[in-house]
């Protein structure tokens, strides 16, 4: 367990009793400093816990948050946090990050260079680096390039580079900070099947996003708005409301038809919405066929799904 002691100096957390289990954070708090000489909040007194081997997707406008949170996640040092957190199975380290820029991230001059000064810094034997660095090469893809320098690397070939680094360690956690904002839509695949498959071998994975088409409905998702976390539940509520919710809209439109209200009743926004942030063209879609009764949840996800319904319209 660690508190954050105001009189220790900024950032300096004390090790109060070590814990496994879950990464929990409870009131934690940051101010930041505007440039009027008001002060408003990086961080509003956030609770938040994740689960050995959990996933969750956290997402927000622009300045909500998530990054502060996900560095916090990630064990990494912040001026000026307040709060109490048990690092659970995350433990002491701080743990892998992955960051939107893979330049930033990159030491070496190669992505062999690169897997294998992580493994290095793990303390790995030789033979040993010799051996897992081809294993991590030959799962990410990353063989046949494993020798080309990288500016003649596309920026997609140099995130899987930083990606397949941050395997290397075989932490517990990785926190990916909008990991595929700046990539094709080729290369986000190839980074979200690459942490998909960590989280498979039982890595929990933070994964900050603003592209919401990544989002699974069955999955956990958080959301930040000024700092606070205003939702934390399902994909598919986040993105549609919950059931109850559209049931009560169903019914809202049932009576306007019946004539039995005046007016119809506006729909609500869904979580996601009053986030300020805009649905994906599909979800919207979906939300839409089921406002209008032509289709049903669970909403269709994969390309294949969404090709049944379509033809059954
Ligand atoms: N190093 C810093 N010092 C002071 N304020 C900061 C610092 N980094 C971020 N902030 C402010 O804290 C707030 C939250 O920033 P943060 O980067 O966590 O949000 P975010 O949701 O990740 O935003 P974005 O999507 O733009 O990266 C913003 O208002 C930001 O301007």
């Amino acid at each position: 367990m660690y508190h954050v002691n105001p009189f220790l100096g900024r950032g300096k957390f004390v090790t109060v009793q070590d814990a496994v289990g879950g990464l929990i954070l409870s009131d934690v708090n940051m101010e930041r400093f505007l440039e009027s000489g008001e002060v408003s909040p990086r961080l509003d007194h956030i609770d938040f816990s994740l689960a050995p081997g959990e996933w969750v997707h956290i997402v927000g406008t622009n300045g909500s948050g998530k990054s502060t949170l996900a560095r916090l996640l990630a064990g990494l040092t912040i001026d000026g946090v307040q709060g109490t957190w048990n690092r659970g199975f995350a433990g002491n380290r701080p743990m892998p990050y992955v960051m939107q820029q893979p330049d930033s991230q990159l030491f070496a001059e190669t992505p062999r260079q690169e897997v294998r000064f992580a493994l290095e810094w793990q303390g790995v034997s030789a033979d040993e680096i010799l051996h897992r660095t081809e294993a991590i090469l030959t799962r990410t893809g990353l063989l046949s390039i494993g020798d080309v320098p990288w500016e003649r690397l596309s920026g997609g070939q140099r995130q899987l580079a930083a990606v397949a680094a941050a395997s290397a360690a075989s932490a517990p956690l990785i926190v990916f900070d909008e990991a595929t904002s700046m990539l094709d839509e080729q290369s986000c695949t190839e980074v979200l099947r690459l942490a998909r498959e960590l989280h498979r071998q039982g890595t929990a994975v933070v994964w900050v996003t603003q592209r919401l088409q990544e989002i699974e409905g069955s999955g956990r998702v958080v959301a930040m708005l000024d700092g606070r976390i205003v939702f934390d539940g399902l994909g598919s509520d986040f993105l549609y409301g919950s059931e109850a919710e559209a049931e009560a809209d169903a019914d809202a439109d049932a009576d306007a038809v019946a004539g039995a209200v005046a007016l119809r009743t506006p729909h609500t926004l869904t979580p996601c919405q009053a986030c300020g942030l805009r649905l994906p063209y599909l979800p919207a879609l979906a939300l839409e066929l089921g406002r209008q009764g032509k289709l049903k949840r669970p909403y269709p996800e994969t390309a294949a799904e969404w090709e049944q319904v379509l033809s059954q319209l």
